[in-house]
């Protein structure tokens, strides 16, 4: 299968490169483009390289994925979250390629009440109502595929953390060395996704030849003060970690307060894929020491 692959830099770019590098058969003949070999907002020179390179995959890994600069920047996050999606769901379905998409649990409001009501997270179908531009665009990206394109898959995701770029785990173990106390949030609850697993999760749903939209994160539901804890703890780092609200560790953009995905739909499609949140933090943890 012919892959192309875009956004090749970023943490879940680079996962897929590696992912792809380990395999022993030739499944996948992947092409893989960074911003600099392919952006995805010039338009034209996207369009030329899909025909002459006529994939039967593209997997999009790009996105503006700077929640608080979202808010800043809101034409550049729109163009590339937004219009350029369009534009590759439009080619997905003039080119006859699969369009495999990432997105975000911040499409879903995330109030406190709804983690009462929905304490196994959102389903895929429960209405989006984004509370930040990051969100909105993504949700935005989200519905131009589904009304261009017949032929996508859409993964949305949490908490995204791997070994590679910037994530809240390597956030948290370089300020955690640098300084003797962190204040960390204790009222936003989710569930992180670890860029191993949703590559592996990629690929087998590719493989089932599924299409639509499919949430995955690992099993369990925390708040980012006990991700943090455990991330120390784990590290031995020995570092005061404050727990406080949103409103003392306040953002430029706000955040849900509750944006844990439900992968009842994924788990029926492929079994139980889905792995434990710490089971994924301690195998994070065994890479990023070996590197
Ligand atoms: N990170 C997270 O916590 C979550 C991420 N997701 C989604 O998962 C996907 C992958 O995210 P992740 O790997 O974490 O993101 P990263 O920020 O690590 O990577 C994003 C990549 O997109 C590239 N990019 C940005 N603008 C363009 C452009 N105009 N043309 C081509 N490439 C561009 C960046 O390149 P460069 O660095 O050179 O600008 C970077 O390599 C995204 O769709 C994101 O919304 C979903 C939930 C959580
Ligand atoms: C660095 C830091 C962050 N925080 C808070 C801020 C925020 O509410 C939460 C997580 O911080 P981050 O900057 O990693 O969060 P954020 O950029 O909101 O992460 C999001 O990225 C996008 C792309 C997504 O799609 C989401 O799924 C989510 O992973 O922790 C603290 O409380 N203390 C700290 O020292």
């Amino acid at each position: 299968m012919k892959v192309v692959l875009l956004g090749a830099s970023g943490q879940l770019g680079r996962e897929w490169q590696d992912f792809i590098e380990r395999q022993d058969e030739d499944e996948f003949n992947l092409l893989a483009y960074t911003s600099d070999d392919l952006d995805i907002t010039h338009y034209q020179q996207v369009s030329d390289e899909l025909r002459k390179q006529k994939p039967d995959l593209v997997v999009n890994c790009a996105a503006y994925t700077d929640v608080d600069g979202a808010e800043d920047h809101r034409k550049l996050a729109q163009k590339v979250n937004v219009e350029a999606v369009l534009y590759l769901a439009e080619l997905s379905q003039e080119l006859e390629f699969k369009l495999l998409h990432y997105s975000t649990d911040y499409v879903f409001p995330g109030s406190k009440l709804d983690r009462r009501a929905m304490p196994e997270g959102y389903p895929e179908d429960y209405p989006a109502d984004p509370i930040n531009w990051y969100g909105r665009t993504k949700w935005e990206g989200e519905q131009a595929i589904r009304n261009t394109s017949s032929n996508y898959l859409i993964l949305r995701l949490s908490w995204v953390c791997g070994q590679y770029g910037s994530n809240f785990v390597k956030t948290m173990l370089e300020l955690g060395r640098e300084r003797d106390k962190l204040q960390v949030v204790n009222d936003q609850w989710g569930s992180p996704s670890f860029t191993t697993d949703i590559v592996r999760n990629s690929i087998a749903l590719i493989n089932a030849e599924a299409t639509g939209t499919y949430h995955y994160t690992s099993k369990g539901l925390i708040s980012w003060y006990d991700f943090a804890e455990k991330i120390f703890t784990l590290s031995d780092i020995n570092v005061e970690v404050e727990s406080v609200d949103s409103d003392t560790f306040s953002t430029k953009a706000p955040r849900p307060h509750f944006s844990k995905l439900n992968t009842r739909k994924i788990t029926a499609e492929l079994g139980e894929v889905v792995d434990d949140w710490e089971e994924g933090l301690i195998a994070l943890l065994e890479q990023l020491k070996k590197r």
